[in-house]
């Protein structure tokens, strides 16, 4: 299947989204209408889409939206021009109606000024009263209707004033829009999700999965969800939101949203595929990194030194004009990574530059926090649902043109589950599964991997070599999570947070984010990690990087059988399955996988304390409070040593030597594993 046919099925797949968002938009439109007439019209609008009518649409949105400034400044200021020299006539009026600037109630109005009074005075009706509250594209398809009515002279008096009230706007504005559109184009057409291996890069419609937001309804935190198609959609007034911000987690897509919606800019036209007020109603869309603001002075300038090629000729007054009349989009991704000392970017967002114009910012969690009250609309990208995780797969599959049973698969998968709902962490196993079907042998190798990406990834971001990100900002980090998961959490509190100097930069990594908890009395900062797994991996990190005596030691406290408590009558419930250190002690056993003696060590102790050797394992019946070990327990070892590739000689020697009687124990003819385990 071919890069476009995709798409077109993909648009296909959104149909049905897109219908109800239509719905939704004419079901506000009705609320929003003054005139019974209107509100009639809407009704048969209303039922005619849930027919899937895409036409009605267009009407609806222009009762919704208002007409830009400089198209009634233009209007404004040739009335007299237009007064005389504009014929009502049939086939005008024909025109208006067809595209929906005019409705049948406007038609009968102009129609009775005209027999009542004069032309004159019908023109101005429509000039004054009408086209101004038909939405954004009203002032075009007014020209175009002109044009196709015999008066195409008004319509070029028209676009020539336009260009006379912003002299760039003919020339100039043609070449730079069309120079970024090429470049998003070209640029943005590829994914590359590990930004250090340029050879690895996926196609951006291909495998784009549509994502679902949720927005924020109100200041108490209630929210819905919409889709991409209602980014720009007007929430709680009529006006096109004019600071939007989206947030999310580290992976979770953010950058990748801000890349398709430029993207789609650069493709020129939506064809059918938007429902709402889309991306492609802006003239100039202008995608930046939050870094691209720093030590620039105005937009313009971050245009100029971000945007377009060094050979480009425009100059910054010439950008700052178009920059101006136009209808512009202002993208901005990753706030978080760079907010300090950012002065234009505050300003942008405070409003205080080019407060009309549209800015899209994206960042991690609680960055913006002091500013959160300029947006108009908040949005979070939640994790991938089940279709959503699927639709990846399939469509990673198809875009390699590969079997996706193995990734459909490797979804089901228990010990992955939890990473597969971050896009970025399951793109990172589809890479893996495709380059390396044994990884997925032993979960550490597994996450193994992946954190060696996470380093590889925030070096280049911090611009350190990996050695300083493990040294700086990863040991810490073990040790955050191994004090985390002692207290049973998996978050750092504020306090514990300012025992290291650098810690917003660990947070950079990737593992952490801000949560900001506020009740009335106070505001209390955390960081959350973002996968509990990851807190045993890295728990696990830490131990593994302690002696020899303090990592037995930390062994010694753990409890190696599950356990019930239940006391007749009294509120006192205990409840310990042995799987909850399991992962821990998993990831130690494969971390610490080279070193033999370790190992043999630390399975000794396990041996010991979950009666390894022993035949029966039965429940402590005597004691009082009804403690039980079940076989979940005392199979413990096997289970550990399953994350070794290979079973070192010393500590196959001690197994063999204090395995229980029903534990048969024979040397395997596979190479990588040379040790076989049968229970019976
Ligand atoms: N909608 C999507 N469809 C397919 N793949 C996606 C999608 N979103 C994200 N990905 C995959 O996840 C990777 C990471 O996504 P992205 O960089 O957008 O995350 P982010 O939220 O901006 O993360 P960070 O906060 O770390 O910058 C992408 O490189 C891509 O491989």
């Amino acid at each position: 299947m071919t890069g476009a046919q995709s798409t077109r099925r993909h648009m296909m797949s959104t149909a049905s989204k897109n219908a109800a968002n239509q719905h939704n938009i004419l079901e506000r439109s009705f609320a929003d209408v003054t005139t019974d007439a209107e509100k009639e019209l809407l009704s048969t609008e209303l039922n005619y889409s849930t027919r899937a009518s895409e036409k009605p649409l267009e009407q609806a949105k222009s009762v919704e939206f208002k007409m830009e400034d400089r198209h009634k400044e233009c209007l404004k200021s040739n009335r007299d021009y237009l007064l005389s020299e504009i014929s009502l006539s049939a086939v005008l009026l024909a025109k208006l109606s067809e595209s929906g600037v005019i409705t049948d109630e406007h038609l009968q109005k102009l129609q009775n000024t005209e027999r009542k009074d004069t032309t004159k005075a019908a023109v101005l009706e429509f000039l004054s009263e009408v086209l101004p509250k038909r939405g954004p594209e009203a002032f075009n398809l007014f020209l175009k209707a002109l044009s196709e009515s015999e008066q195409r002279h008004v319509a070029e008096r028209l676009k020539q004033c336009l260009s006379d009230v912003c002299p760039e706007d003919a020339g100039t504005f043609e070449r730079l829009r069309s120079e970024l559109q090429s470049y998003y184009k070209r640029k943005l057409a590829s994914i590359c999700p590990m930004p250090w291996l340029q050879s690895i890069y996926l196609n951006l419609t291909d495998v784009f999965v549509e994502r679902q937001l949720k927005l924020k309804t109100n200041y108490k935190g209630d929210e819905r969800i919409v889709t991409m198609d209602d980014i720009f959609t007007p929430q709680q007034t009529r006006e096109i939101p004019r600071r939007l911000l989206i947030e999310g987690n580290p992976g979770i897509g953010k950058s990748t949203i801000c890349q398709t919606l430029a993207h789609e800019w650069g493709e020129q036209s939506c064809g059918r595929h938007c429902g709402t007020l889309c991306v492609h109603s802006f003239d100039l869309v202008l995608y930046f990194h939050a870094g691209d603001f720093i030590d620039e002075e105005s937009v313009a300038h971050a245009v100029r030194e971000h945007l377009l090629p060094s050979d480009y000729s425009i100059t910054t007054s010439e950008l700052q004009g178009v920059i101006k009349a136009k209808n512009v989009l202002i993208i901005v991704d990753a706030f978080d990574e760079a907010n300090a000392g950012n002065r234009t970017l505050d300003r942008l967002i405070e409003g205080d530059i080019l407060r009309h114009k549209t800015l899209l910012i994206t960042s991690r969690f609680n960055f913006l926090e002091n500013k959160l009250r300029h947006f108009e609309s908040r949005f979070t990208v939640e994790g991938y649902d089940e279709e959503e995780r699927l639709q990846h797969v399939e469509r990673y599959a198809e875009h390699k043109r590969i079997d996706p049973k193995p990734f459909i698969s490797m979804l089901e998968e228990e010990s992955i589950r939890d990473l597969c709902s971050n896009p970025l962490n399951l793109t990172l196993l589809c890479l893996l599964r495709e380059e390396d079907t044994q990884l997925m042998t032993t979960r550490t190798a597994l996450y193994t991997s992946i954190h060696r990406i996470i380093k590889q990834k925030a070096a280049k971001r911090l611009k350190l070599i990996e050695a300083e990100v493990e040294e700086s900002l990863l040991r810490p980090l073990y040790q955050f999570a191994f004090e985390a998961h002692r207290k049973n959490e998996t978050v750092v509190r504020e306090k514990d947070s300012k025992k290291v100097k650098n810690f917003q930069r660990i947070c950079q990594v990737g593992y952490l984010t801000n949560e900001v908890i506020i009740s009335r009395l106070q505001k209390e900062v955390r960081f959350q990690f973002t996968h509990k797994t990851f807190v045993e991996f890295l728990t696990a990190k830490h131990i593994a990087e302690m002696d020899r005596e303090e990592r037995m030691n930390w062994m010694q406290h753990l409890r190696y059988a599950n356990c019930y408590i239940r006391i007749k009558g009294l509120a006192i419930d205990d409840y310990f399955k042995v799987e909850q250190n399991e992962a821990i002690l998993g990831f130690l056993f494969g971390l610490l996988e080279e070193e033999s003696a370790e190992l043999t060590q630390m399975a000794s102790l396990v041996i010991k304390e979950t009666h390894f050797s022993s035949e029966h394992h039965h429940p402590i019946s005597s004691d009082p409070l009804s403690l039980y070990s079940r076989c979940g327990a005392s199979h413990q070892l096997l289970r550990l040593i399953a994350e070794l590739n290979v079973v070192p000689q010393e500590l196959a020697d001690v197994i063999c030597e204090r395995r229980p009687p029903f534990i048969n124990i024979h040397p395997s003819n596979s190479h990588e594993r040379p040790f076989g385990i049968f229970t019976r």
